[in-house]
């Protein structure tokens, strides 16, 4: 039987590749960062399997692909998947659940702590050399806020807000409020967690915490009106994408007092700008879209993609296609 061809968009893992190959046929991008749209375009003209990483899949990509049965992310998130284009032309799409949720949980409680104890704010103060004498002990000019017994609201209690819900209740007795289209019994009882309408979970929260996927209901699904219902001693932490916050609206909310500080993973536009107000903030802590990024987490996203992609192109029933796909299956 033939093997079916492969393009991988970005460098992957050794082992990941060697098991590719036992498989499929793989062409792969062999340079630094992610395959050029171009190049992309040109090089899946005969290809059945496609693995990649935040790569568009739309229906241009789709055209210069006629073979193209399925493709596999290595990322949980898939907003870079066009569902309406793909199934139309039946190609089926992977993630990659589960094997990130206690990496991420635990960079979203780094924001939490890092924001409200001003971690990255201090650190450079005191590299700086401006740390004085007297200064940590008998004045307030340091203090931050805490993260122990304080309110959380987690808007988007899935996966990954659940392992969240399990260090922030169990590790630091915080008090647990969640919104959700759907109620999550399960986590009522695990966590003691209170399921309430998003104003009252903004009223309330002391960390209000963003973990909604992306999709065309979420775009700016936290916006002014939002950011005017939070304490003004909150502080609000998204690590889900840039576009489910208007973020003009949460610069205005940081620059007028709205609220107290930000912890963010993901910005409106990746790599963030330069000039972007937010950078200026000392009460924002900004990271680089890390929330996954441990040697020993990507290397599993990357082998879980590869094996949902040759579960897919072998005929057998593959476990991680994206909801809103898994009618192709039938
Ligand atoms: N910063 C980073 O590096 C990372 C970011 N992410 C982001 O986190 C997202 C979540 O991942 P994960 O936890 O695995 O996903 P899940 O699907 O498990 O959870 C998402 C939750 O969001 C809720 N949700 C979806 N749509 C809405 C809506 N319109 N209003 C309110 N709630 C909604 C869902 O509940 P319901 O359907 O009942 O509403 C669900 O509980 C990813 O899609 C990705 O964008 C993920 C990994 C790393
Ligand atoms: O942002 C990362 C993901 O896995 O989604």
């Amino acid at each position: 039987m033939s093997r079916p061809k492969v393009y991988i968009t970005k460098p992957i893992p050794a082992e990941v590749r060697a098991y590719l190959d036992q498989h499929c046929d793989c062409t792969q991008w062999e340079e630094a960062g992610v395959a050029p749209r171009e190049r992309l375009l040109e090089a899946i003209q005969d290809v059945e399997g496609l693995l990649t990483h935040g790569s568009l899949v739309d229906d241009e990509l789709l055209g210069h692909a006629p073979k193209l049965r399925a493709v596999s992310t290595i990322s949980v998130g898939y907003n870079h998947f066009d569902l309406d284009a793909m199934r139309s032309r039946e190609v089926i799409g992977l993630h990659t659940p589960y094997v990130l949720d206690d990496t991420v949980a635990d960079l979203v409680l780094a924001l939490m702590l890092s924001a409200s104890r001003r971690i990255a704010e201090l650190d450079a103060l005191v590299k700086a050399g401006k740390w004085q004498k007297g200064s940590s002990t008998n004045e307030q000019e340091h203090f931050g806020m805490d993260v122990h017994h304080a309110k959380l609201g987690i808007i988007g209690m899935g996966r990954i807000g659940d392992a969240i819900a399990k260090r922030a209740v169990h590790g630091f007795g915080m008090e647990l409020r969640y919104y959700n289209r759907s109620r999550r019994p399960e986590a009522e009882e695990r966590y003691g967690a209170q399921y309430c309408d998003l104003e009252e979970l903004l009223r309330e929260s002391d960390f209000v915490v963003l973990m909604t996927p992306l999709t065309p209901k979420t775009v700016h699904y936290i916006r002014k009106e939002h950011f005017e219902l939070m304490k003004p001693t909150a502080f609000f932490i998204n690590a889900s994408r840039g576009q489910t916050v208007d973020e003009a609206a949460m610069i205005e909310a940081l620059q007028s007092g709205k609220i107290r500080g930000a912890g963010l993973d993901v910005f409106d536009v990746e790599p963030v700008q330069p000039d972007n107000p937010l950078l200026k903030m000392p009460n924002v802590v900004t990271l680089p879209h890390i929330g996954s990024a441990t040697a020993q987490t990507r290397f599993d996203m990357a082998m879980l993609a590869a094996r949902n992609l040759v579960e897919a192109l072998n005929g057998s029933r593959p476990q991680h296609v994206v909801k809103e796909l898994q009618s192709l299956l039938n």
